[in-house]
């Protein structure tokens, strides 16, 4: 049956689209865009007072199977995605066995599909086994659906490696996706090296670690040819290296999520608050701060979440043996319309572009508009209603969210996949 949804405040770059319409989906796909539209036998929704736009992307988040559903699977991740306003994810490979073949791919693909709650466009690891010594199926995982290669959970070691997997990757015409950690340097580092490190006791993580692979890829992309994105970036120079790489014209891409933005190493008071334990380590404030900048500018491409659950039992613990990571797909949405929409530093122009057309350009899927023909994968959001993160639980298998308890503004109320409902009214479908 098609679906009117009626009188939303329709917000679209790409088709220049920024004021009250009606949206008409047939099957799949949006079939017209107008004022007053009306379709004999349609399923009405009224929209008003809401925003519509493009379906938001998060092209980093860890979906945790196959082999790790104690912290989360397939279908408890992807319909937190949809509680927070996602039609797609990005899924990174660091699962067990890890995404470095076909089979794997097949299967989160076939998994996420029988879930229905969002598209997953899984990213393969570059390494076998992420082990940074020998070069994945990468082929056999294209042709299986893979949009992306990343080693993501650790950076691929070896300068010379790296350059390899480039060179023999980039005939797929596939980002690289790089998490940038030198392991010597950065060692077992906890958190942030510098003023955290020396208050809290706990092992530094240097922004060089970071940085020095930031700009190593930087130089290896330029020496192959290949298309790179640095992931979650976290550091003022490091951002400024991708500045640098972009006025000189070469392919990369970064993102960055919230709490890179939003939080700060000072969030950490005590060495048991594990839910601010993440890698990379939360930076100071002058590193936030230029974060955010990039992200107004146009120097970061895409908002992304790393969305990382983790069971309360290994949360739970020392600082030291806590894993990084924390969830926060259900909050980005409305952490970026909170601290960045609402205080009047950009638009929800500005917020689709990098929550839903920058990402599908770096992975290179299908493009999305609110316009005649496009695929219909929609968010609808009220850009108005004030919540607690936390104080209803959450969705997501996992609870470990730095944001807990932090007031936002706005939340996905309605979201279709392919013209299919996933979200209604604030519920998973
Ligand atoms: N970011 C994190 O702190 N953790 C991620 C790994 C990663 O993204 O590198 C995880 O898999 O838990
Ligand atoms: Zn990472
Ligand atoms: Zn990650």
């Amino acid at each position: 049956m098609a679906l009117l949804l009626k009188n939303a405040h329709v917000v679209d770059p790409a088709a220049n689209l920024d004021g009250v319409l009606d949206v008409l989906i047939d099957g799949d796909r949006i079939s017209a865009v107008g004022e007053g539209l009306d379709f004999d036998g349609a399923e009405v929704i009224d929209l008003t007072g809401k925003y519509l736009v493009p379906g938001l992307v998060d092209m980093h988040v860890h979906l945790r199977e196959p082999g790790f559903e104690h912290k989360g699977d397939i279908e408890s991740e992807t319909a937190a995605a949809a509680a927070g306003g996602f039609t797609g994810v990005c899924s990174m490979p660091n699962t067990n066995p890890v995404a470095d073949n076909g089979t794997v791919i097949t299967y989160i693909k076939a998994r996420a599909a029988e879930a229905g709650h969002c598209r997953v466009y899984p990213a393969g690891a570059m390494s076998k086994g992420l082990k940074g010594e020998i070069i994945s199926e990468m082929g056999d995982m294209v042709a299986r659906g893979a949009v992306a290669f990343t080693d993501d959970g650790r950076g691929i070691q070896g300068a010379g490696m790296m350059r390899r997997c480039m060179d023999y990757g980039k005939m797929f015409d596939k980002v690289f996706m790089s998490h940038c950690q030198d392991e010597d340097l950065v060692g077992e580092g906890q958190v942030n090296e510098g003023v955290a490190s020396t208050r809290l006791g706990l092992l530094g993580w240097p922004a060089e670690g970071e940085e020095l692979q930031i700009s190593r890829d930087i130089m290896l992309a330029e020496l192959t040819g290949a298309k790179l994105h640095i992931q979650h970036i976290s550091t003022a120079r490091g951002l400024d290296m991708v500045r640098a790489a972009k006025a000189k014209g070469l392919p990369v891409t970064c993102e960055a999520a919230p709490h890179h933005m939003f939080l700060t190493e000072d969030a950490i008071t005590g060495a048991y608050e594990t839910c601010f334990k993440v890698n990379p380590p939360l930076r100071t404030a002058e590193d936030a701060q230029a974060i955010i900048e990039g992200v107004l500018d146009g120097s970061v491409d895409a908002i992304v979440t790393d969305h990382a659950p983790h069971a309360d039992w290994e949360k739970a613990r020392e600082f030291e043996l806590a894993p990084f990571g924390m969830i926060g797909i259900e909050a980005s949405l409305a952490l970026i319309n909170t601290n960045l929409v609402k205080t009047g530093k950009m638009g929800y122009g500005k917020l689709v572009e990098l929550m839903s057309i920058n990402p599908r350009k770096i992975l290179g899927v299908e493009p999305v508009s609110i316009e005649a023909g496009s695929l219909a994968d929609i968010t609808v959001f009220d850009a108005d209603v004030e919540w607690t993160v936390g104080e209803d639980g959450y969705v997501s298998h996992a609870k470990n969210c730095g944001f807990a308890g932090t007031k936002v503004t706005g939340r996905a109320t309605d979201v279709f996949v392919g013209g299919k409902q996933t979200l209604k009214n604030g519920a998973i479908c």
